[in-house]
């Protein structure tokens, strides 16, 4: 699957022969695809009531014809699987039927079966559909729990390993890569505190979730036993996955944090280091040639890591499958607005998933009181809010106007599809 990016600012360009005029105009979007990067539609009328240089005269001309031209999309790229071609023909075919009885000039058009599907809100999904490889930055290097969540998110992406969190939001933003990949939380090791920060200081937009198995494993050179081991290295996240286990294992050693989980095996490969081992993955092991001491060594069985994606555009939000929508907020008044929002949710049923505080950088603290009680210092929180609606659905925009109200800050993070793939920690890394 592959797909072709177009800036923001830029369009898809649609071609039209109307008679003897061919005229070509461009239909700006705000997405972060065209799904159909070389359209070229044909369409010939006999009473030609086109203007030149136009699409037609008046509105409903207008209307018409891009109904007309949105059924004659012709892609290349979509003529591959014969069974949904048919289906297509058969829905086209009513549809340019349905168009000729209203239209009175008669249309002289493609052949049927060289029409192709036309656009659905589907093709305007993140998903890769159409065009080249999708780039996918993530933290860490080849073998890193955040490359397999870059893979279950987008299959067959273009994974790009980045060596700080901060880089691979830049990635994106400078379109080295299409989207990001980014643990945001963990069941057993909570929030990463850090991602939350970053998501309020980049202006990247969340279009999607995925919740991956995370299964660590102990990894040291081969020949080296558990008894040789006087440190273990890791990712911060996955040293407190581990905490109890390690310590069962008898690794009651001197715990090291780096970068990734990954990165960890590396070092541990690349100095030949013998004292020490590292927390990793399986697919960490191979890639580094180290041996697997211990399997599944987290302290809970059903340890799962939550990632967002992240791309520069947000996606259009629906309402026929789960979503889920992302905000941040702040109060002049701190703490006390809290109960309001959240019943903002409440009153119309809107279940939240996640809440989370993080200082409020650039106002940290509030001083309350006076000279004669003494004062207190009160710190300044931003609150992370999940709740279980899309944008598009009445209710969340209701309440959000209702949060607005409460607020002095308030950003939507995103609206995206929930992940709802069926719960196989075995199958997973
Ligand atoms: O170090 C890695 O392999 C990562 O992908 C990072 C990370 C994290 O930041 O939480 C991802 C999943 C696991 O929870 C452990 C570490």
């Amino acid at each position: 699957m592959h797909c072709v990016n177009i800036p923001p600012s830029s369009s898809i360009g649609f071609k039209s022969s109307i008679g003897s005029t061919t005229t070509s105009f461009n239909v700006s979007h705000h997405l972060p695809y065209s799904p159909q990067p070389n359209i070229i539609i044909k369409c010939v009328s006999t009473t030609n009531n086109f203007t030149s240089g136009g699409v037609g005269k008046s509105r409903a001309d207008w209307q018409s014809s891009c109904a007309i031209l949105a059924s004659k999309v012709e892609s290349e790229s979509q003529n591959t699987n014969k069974n949904k071609t048919t289906e297509t023909t058969t829905e086209q075919t009513k549809q340019i039927t349905l168009l000729n009885q209203k239209q009175s000039n008669s249309l002289e058009i493609m052949p049927i079966n060289k029409l192709p599907k036309p656009l659905t809100i589907a093709d305007l999904s993140p998903a890769p559909t159409h065009g080249s490889t999708l780039r996918v930055a993530y933290q860490g290097v080849p073998g890193a729990y955040s490359e397999a969540a870059a893979g279950k998110a987008y299959p067959n992406c273009d994974a790009i390993p980045c060596d700080q969190f901060e880089v691979a939001f830049q990635a994106v933003e400078l379109w080295i890569a299409d989207r990001a990949v980014l643990p945001v939380e963990n069941s057993l090791g909570g929030s990463i505190h850090r991602n939350y920060d970053l998501l309020l200081r980049h202006r990247l937009h969340i279009v999607g979730e995925v919740q991956l198995a995370v299964n660590h494993c102990l990894l040291a050179l081969p020949g080296v036993r558990k008894e040789f081991i006087n440190r273990v290295i890791s990712h911060p996240q996955a040293l407190a996955q581990c905490e109890l286990t390690l310590t069962k294992l008898g690794l009651n050693v001197t715990r090291e944090a780096v970068d990734d989980t990954a990165g960890a095996a590396e070092f541990v490969a690349a100095n030949e280091l013998r004292d020490t081992a590292a927390i990793a993955s399986a697919r960490a092991a191979e890639l580094y040639g180290l041996n697997i001491l211990a399997n599944g060594i987290q302290d809970d069985s059903s340890n799962v890591t939550r990632f967002v994606m992240l791309a520069r555009e947000p996606i259009i939000p629906r309402t026929d499958i789960p979503f889920k929508t992302s905000i941040v907020f702040a109060h002049e008044q701190g703490t006390s607005v809290l109960f309001k929002v959240l019943s903002a949710f409440a009153f119309r049923n809107i279940s939240l998933t996640k809440i989370e505080s993080r200082p409020h950088r650039n106002r940290p603290i509030r001083l309350v009181g006076d000279e004669n009680v003494g004062i207190a210092k009160h710190f300044e929180y931003l609150f992370y809010v999940d709740f279980e609606a899309s944008m598009a659905d009445v209710r969340a925009q209701n309440a959000l106007a209702e949060v607005q109200e409460f607020t002095s800050f308030l950003r939507v993070l995103g609206s995206y599809p929930m992940d709802m793939t069926p719960w196989s920690p075995s199958k997973e890394q």
